[in-house]
């Protein structure tokens, strides 16, 4: 699947457009013409396994990497030859925080706004309302390499935002806290969002790509498909069936070999199979195949998009 399943958006202002976008390092292509259209306010994801070029993309649309090819706009500029003007308008947050660890939480805060060029009471007031908005308060004095992953991520977003961007880069912010830490952060994004910053996140996970407005699906430099998860969903090229019955571990093997299956995954008790999209009646197909299991339609998920955009070479 390669169409923009978000066309149906049709947004009056892009924040980031870009075409053709490609970076190779080498013989390696990290990005192979990436397209983006990425509307203002919106909180966009980058979805994609380890290595698939979110990083890159993200570095190449910040100006802090040079692209082999392509055109960026950022916040209607041309990236190139403006990187310097728009690095105030941009922030960006990095896998691993970028804070200074031996620089207690003040001491960074304030390493960030002198860089922004924040003085006397103009810095010292934006300062104290990211301590309160970003509950460490209590944790001026310490030094950032004590605190707690969340703490951490908390303080980094803080860093990120200090002046105040238009547009937010978050290369998978939550990659190193827990559940709860991850869920608190989104409502933050979105707090941010609601005040009208465009946000650009990368992430691995499933969830966290559902919770975006829209999203790319990467795999190995390449965006296989876009759009909002719920159009990605409708439009996903393959059909979910959910088989429950006994022996499921040796006829998930059994299904795996077939042309016509995508993929095969346990989950509980039953197996969620992706029949490809050829297949005219995938319920009754499936049902022959199942040797009196039950087999039922299901309704997809973002991971059997995922998962169908590429072609299964991400599961087991
Ligand atoms: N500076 C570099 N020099 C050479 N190769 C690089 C460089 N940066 C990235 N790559 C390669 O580009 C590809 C994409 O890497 P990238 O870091 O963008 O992926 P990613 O999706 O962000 O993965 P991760 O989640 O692991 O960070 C990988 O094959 C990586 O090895």
């Amino acid at each position: 699947m390669n169409a923009s399943a978000h066309q149906e958006l049709e947004p009056t202002e892009y924040v980031i457009e870009a075409k053709g976008l490609s970076k190779c390092f080498g013989d390696n292509i990290a990005v192979n013409k990436l397209d983006l259209k990425i509307p203002k306010g919106s909180i966009y994801g980058f979805l994609g396994p380890n290595g698939c070029g979110k990083s890159t993309s993200i570095r190449l649309l910040t100006g802090l990497l040079e692209a082999s090819e392509g055109e960026v706009n950022i916040l209607g500029q041309p990236l190139l030859g403006h990187e310097e003007s728009l690095k105030k308008r941009i922030g960006y947050m990095t896998q691993k925080f970028s804070l200074y660890d031996n620089l207690t939480v003040q001491e960074n805060l304030n390493f960030v706004g002198a860089i922004y060029g924040f003085a006397g009471r103009k810095k010292k007031n934006r300062i104290e309302e990211l301590l309160a908005l970003y509950d460490l308060e209590k944790q001026t004095k310490q030094f950032a390499g004590s605190m707690s992953g969340g703490q951490k991520q908390r303080l980094a977003l803080a860093c990120a935002t200090l002046h105040s961007p238009e547009l937010l880069f978050l290369d998978e912010p939550t990659s190193a806290v827990d559940p709860e830490n991850r869920r608190e952060f989104w409502e933050r994004l979105f707090d941010l969002c609601d005040a009208g910053t465009t946000i650009l996140v990368s992430t691995h996970y499933m969830d966290e790509a559902e919770r975006c407005h829209a999203l790319a699906i990467m795999e190995e430099g390449n965006k296989r498909a876009d759009g909002s998860p719920q159009a990605l969903m409708d439009a996903m090229p393959a059909t979910v069936v959910e088989v429950s019955g006994n022996q499921l571990r040796q006829f998930k093997q059994t299904l795996i070999q077939h042309p016509d299956i995508l993929s095969a995954a346990q989950i509980g008790s039953h197996l969620r199979v992706l029949v490809k999209q050829q297949v005219a009646d995938p319920l009754n197909f499936i049902s022959q195949l199942s040797q009196g299991r039950e087999a039922l339609l299901a309704r997809p998920s973002l991971e059997d998009v995922f998962v169908a955009c590429t072609g299964g070479r991400h599961v087991d």
